[in-house]
Parts: C-alpha cells; sequence; structure tokens
C-alpha cells in the first residue's frame, strides 16, 4: 500500500512541500499577530502611539491571507493531479482485469471505489499538507509562546485542557461513526432511486409504483433519522464546545488577574495569553480530526492498492505472436469451473477441433457449457485441466491482444453504445475507413442505416434503445464483421429474436461464414440455426457426447436428434 501511496503522491511531492511551507508561514504569522494584539491594548494602556503595532498587525493579517490562499491553491490543485493519476491507474488496471475478477465484484462497488475511496485519500493528503501541517505548527508554535508569556499560567492551563481534550476526542469518534451511518443511509436511498429509475419499465407494466413509493419512503425515513442524529451530536458538541471554552476564558482571565495583581504579567499579556489559549484548543481539535481523517484515508488507500496488487491471469500482457492467425482450433482435455464457484465442474475433459475455414455448432441443453467453452475460447479464462489451442499453439503461451485482434464474437446481447452508428461499428476497427464500414453494414444485412435520418452518423440512444432488436444483432454482427476475424464466435445470437428478425440475422450470420475462410463457432439453442453447420457438438455435463452433420445426427437417432423432436414439439406447441 505504500508502495502504491508514494508512487501517486511522488511526481507532486515539491509542489506539497512548498504548499505545505506556506501553510506552516501561515501558522507563523497567525501565532504572531496575538503579540500585536497584546501591544496594541498595552499602547493603548500606557498613551503612546498605536500606529505601529495597528501596522504590524495589519501586515500579518494580509501576510497570513496571501500565504493561506497560495498553500491552499497550490495543494488543491496538487492534490486533484493525485487524485486523477489514481483514477487513471485504477480504471486501467479494472480493464485489464481477468474476467474472474468482475465475477467476484459489483460493478456498483468498483464504481465507489473509483469515486469515493480515490476522493478520500486525495481529501486526506489535502487536509494533511495544509491543515494538519498548520495546525501541528500552531499547536507548537501556540503553547510555545504560552510558555514563554507565563509558565505557570500554562501549566494550570494544560492541566484543565487535557481532560477537555480527551472527552472532545472521544465524542468526535462518536460523530464520525453517526456521519458514516448517515452518509451509508443516504447512499442506500439513492441506490433504490437508482434502481427504480432504471427499472421503470418494469415498474410500470407491474404497477408497482406505490409499492416503489413506500421502498423509497422506508428508506429516506431511515436516512433522514441517521442524518437528523449527526445533526443533534453537531449542536451537543458544539454547545459543549462553547462551554467548554467559557470555562477556559473564565480560569485564564482568573489565574491571569491574580498574576496581574501579583506584578507577575501585564495586562496585555494576559490578553495576549487570552488569544492564544483560543488559538490553541482550535488547532488541537483540527489536529485530532486530522489524525482520525487519516485513518479512514489509510483504509481506502488499502482497499485501492489491493485492487492494483490483483494481476491478471489470463490476460496478462506479453507471450509469442507466432505470425498470422490461421484459425485451427482446439479443445484438448479441458476440465474448468468457474473461480467463483470451483466445486463445480462446468467443463470435464472436453475435447473438440474445428479446422481453419469450417463452422462448428455447439449445442446443448440449457448449462451443458457450451458459452462456458466459447469464454475459454476468447480466453477469458483458463482451463484447469488440459488446453485450448489455436493453430497448435496453447492459448496460455501467445499474446492476448495479438490472438484478440483476429477474433470477434457476436454476443447474445448486443451491447451497443450511446455513439453515432459508425462509431459504433468503428469500435471493432477504429481505423477502418468509411467504406469497409459501409461493406461490414451491409455483409451483416444492416441497410436499414442507410435510411436513417443521418444514416452513418445516425447517433443512437443508450444502448441502441432505437433499434428493434433483430436491427441491434445485425449491426453488433457488422462491429464483429469490420474487423474480418479469422475466428467468429457467435453466442446465441439469434437465441432472443423472433421468428422474422431471427430470419434475417440467420441470413447474415450465414453469408458472413461463407464469405471468405474464416472458422466459426456458433453456440445455438434454436437448432434450426445450426443445420448449415459443417460439424455439431452436442455437449452434455460439459462434454461431447455426439458430433457430426445435422443429417448424421439426425440418422443416428441419439441425443442431438432427440433435442429436434423436443424443439420440434415445443415449436409445434407454441402455434397451436
Ligand atoms: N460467471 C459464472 N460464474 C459461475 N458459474 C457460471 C458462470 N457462468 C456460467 N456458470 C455456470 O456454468 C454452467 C454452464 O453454463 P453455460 O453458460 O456455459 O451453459 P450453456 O450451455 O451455455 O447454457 P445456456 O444454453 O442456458 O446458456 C451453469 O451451471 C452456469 O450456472
Amino acid at each position: 500500500m505504500v508502495t502504491h501511496l508514494w508512487e501517486w503522491v511522488r511526481p507532486e511531492l515539491p509542489w506539497l512541500v512548498a504548499g505545505a511551507a506556506l501553510a506552516v508561514g501561515a501558522a507563523a504569522l497567525s501565532v504572531l499577530a496575538p503579540g500585536a494584539v497584546g501591544r496594541l491594548q498595552d499602547s493603548a494602556a500606557s498613551g503612546s502611539s498605536p500606529v505601529p503595532a495597528l501596522v504590524t498587525l495589519g501586515g500579518l493579517v494580509l501576510g497570513r491571507f496571501a500565504l493561506e490562499y497560495g498553500a491552499s491553491t497550490v495543494i488543491t490543485a496538487s492534490c486533484q493531479n493525485v487524485a486523477d493519476r489514481m483514477r487513471m491507474e485504477l480504471f486501467s488496471q479494472l480493464l485489464r482485469s481477468d474476467i474472474a475478477f468482475f465475477d467476484a465484484s459489483s460493478t456498483g462497488q468498483l464504481a465507489k471505489h473509483l469515486d469515493s475511496d480515490v476522493k478520500q485519500v486525495r481529501d486526506a493528503i489535502r487536509d494533511v499538507a495544509s491543515k494538519g501541517v498548520r495546525a501541528a505548527a500552531t499547536t507548537v508554535g501556540g503553547l510555545a509562546t504560552l510558555l514563554w508569556l507565563s509558565p505557570t499560567l500554562t501549566g494550570g492551563l494544560v492541566v484543565l485542557l487535557a481532560p477537555l481534550v480527551l472527552a472532545g476526542n472521544l465524542f468526535g469518534a462518536h460523530m464520525r461513526r453517526l456521519a458514516s451511518a448517515s452518509s451509508d443511509a443516504s447512499a442506500a436511498a439513492a441506490g433504490v432511486a437508482s434502481e427504480s429509475l432504471a427499472n421503470v419499465r418494469v415498474v410500470r407494466a407491474f404497477n408497482a409504483e406505490p409499492a416503489e413509493q413506500r421502498r423509497y419512503g422506508d428508506a429516506l425515513k431511515v436516512a433522514s433519522d441517521r442524518s437528523r442524529d449527526v445533526a443533534q451530536a453537531v449542536s451537543f458538541f458544539a454547545g459543549g464546545a462553547t462551554l467548554a471554552l467559557n470555562a477556559v476564558t473564565g480560569a485564564v482571565l482568573a489565574g491571569g488577574s491574580a498574576l496581574v495583581a501579583a506584578g507577575a504579567m501585564t495586562q496585555g499579556q494576559v490578553g495576549t495569553f487570552l488569544v492564544h489559549t483560543l488559538g490553541l484548543s482550535g488547532s488541537l481539535e483540527a489536529v485530532s480530526l486530522q489524525v482520525n481523517g487519516t485513518n479512514k484515508a489509510l483504509g481506502a488507500a488499502t482497499r485501492l492498492s489491493n485492487m492494483l496488487d490483483a494481476k491478471p491471469t489470463a490476460n496478462a500482457p506479453g507471450g509469442a505472436q507466432p505470425g498470422p492467425l490461421e484459425g485451427d482450433i482446439e479443445w484438448r482435455g479441458v476440465g474448468f469451473a468457474y473461480p467463483s464457484r470451483p466445486s463445480a465442474k462446468v467443463l470435464d475433459d472436453l475435447s473438440l477441433s474445428v479446422k481453419r475455414g469450417s463452422t462448428l455448432a455447439l449445442v446443448g441443453g440449457s448449462g451443458a457449457g457450451k458459452s462456458t467453452a466459447g469464454q475459454l475460447l476468447l480466453r477469458f479464462y483458463d482451463p484447469d485441466a488440459g488446453a485450448v489451442l489455436v493453430d497448435g499453439h496453447d492459448l496460455r503461451d501467445v499474446d492476448p491482444r495479438w490472438y484478440r485482434e483476429s477474433v470477434a464474437v457476436v454476443p447474445q446481447h448486443p451491447l451497443l453504445f450511446a455513439a453515432s452508428v459508425l462509431d459504433n461499428v468503428l469500435y471493432g476497427k477504429p481505423d477502418a475507413t468509411r467504406a469497409q464500414v459501409e461493406n461490414a453494414l451491409r455483409e451483416a444485412q444492416c441497410d436499414f442505416v442507410f435510411d436513417l435520418p443521418e444514416g452513418l452518423d445516425t447517433v443512437l440512444s443508450e444502448g441502441g434503445g432505437s433499434l428493434s432488436g433483430g436491427q441491434k444483432q445485425r449491426l453488433s454482427l457488422a462491429r464483429a464483421l469490420v474487423r474480418d476475424p479469422r475466428i467468429l464466435l457467435l453466442d446465441e445470437a439469434t437465441a432472443a429474436l423472433d421468428a422474422e428478425s431471427e430470419g434475417k440475422v440467420q441470413a447474415a450470420l450465414e453469408r458472413a461464414c461463407q464469405a471468405r475462410r474464416r472458422t466459426v463457432v456458433v453456440i445455438a439453442h434454436r437448432l434450426s440455426t445450426v443445420r448449415m453447420a459443417d460439424s455439431i457438438a452436442v455437449l452434455q455435463r460439459g462434454r461431447v457426447v455426439e458430433q457430426g452433420t445435422h443429417a448424421e445426427l439426425l440418422r443416428r437417432g441419439g441425443a442431438y436428434a432427440s433435442l429436434v423432436q423436443k424443439q420440434r414439439g415445443a415449436d409445434h406447441a407454441s402455434l397451436e
């Protein structure tokens, strides 16, 4: 953790030190100011000119303002740079993380780390460099001045202040607990609101508005109760602090008057002492707040460092780049369980191969492991036993970036970005020309885009919401085709579509499979989509139980034939 913290802070260190020096300068001036006030008082008492003391006081006040302004500007800018550096490093680390990492963490939590944990560390660095340094300097300077003015009065003050500081600290810890509960409760209420709004269609369809209002109302009530607890504690603290301050002022005045009467101090010195005393209680409180804030930030920094230390394995950069990919694929004795459920074996000695330029269909019941075999082909995970090979190379030995350059996937749920049609397709190959994009769109049967109001420049709404399911799917195919991949993985690409859209997408897929010598792996639920495949493999409990062409497998009358039978029955029943 310390290493990461040091790396984030190091480039800004000169600026932070400069800012802290300005803050110490401001603190020194604030320690000197009460002395000038005392001299002003003494000059009034002795009838001498107040001008020199006034000029000194004015200079000190203006100087302190300038130094504080400079310190705050320099430190805030440096801390923002530190936060930006942390966010960029964390974000790129997250993007490179293994897919298994995302199985184990919610994206909401990760976004929270990127936002609030980084903010906490940034604010702590800023506060330590400015307020912390200043408060420490003021405390030391203030105590030294008090001792110099009157060691007797200072001794009495320390005896009086010690229990007050202790009580303040204990109550401060209690207030921080309340504040953290209050921030959790308001985050929970915000979570309820954002979930309801994101799912507004389901809410509307199920007439669930009153239930959602109640849910939000309940969460809000908890949040406002917690926030009231905080407000009450703050008021109590403020009242208690005023009381304590009055007691200290009274004690200093009483002790000071006794010392003036005894001729040990002047009236002005007592005034100076009193101002320093008030400043000292403020800076002591600030120091204790800094210690607590820093502890919280160290917790956040540890969480962030742990994220950075989780090194990817299935996506680790480096490895061989053995010339252009040809597209021979083999799953050789593959055994695999998801890291989040290590006891559930999903693939069990899966052995299967596809020759370059041919089409393999993976079929089988739900949960048989078809998509998992595809995820291993994309090297989202590494197998626990056996190997996945391309052109005879174990995927673990090749550079994942080099490999993915030649692979494309059309997922079951097409994910489009809130960007133009052109940019959505260019996502597949950022350096493609407009003509290449148009070809890919035609190949994927996306002629509808040319009729959109602004053609390829039409901006889609988030998730491609303005298009039909089939249109989104074909656009997603165009994005894959623009790469001209050697290996194309179609993961249930037509599963979510109605018959008409499915027909269009299917036609586009068939063209895409036949065109060029491309290896295609089709994962399919609907068997109508796999008849044309060169080979069909039926998976059951993570292993191949049958393989052959559509006609061969039908003749055999085994698992495939019964799947076809079942689906015909289901289709028939749904038509009746
Ligand atoms: N990310 C994951 N973490 C843990 N288990 C998973 C994960 N993804 C899938 N599984 C489990 O692995 C098994 C195989 O899932 P897979 O998606 O490969 O099956 P499938 O044959 O594609 O099924 P379907 O046709 O229903 O999509 C299932 O039991 C599933 O619950």
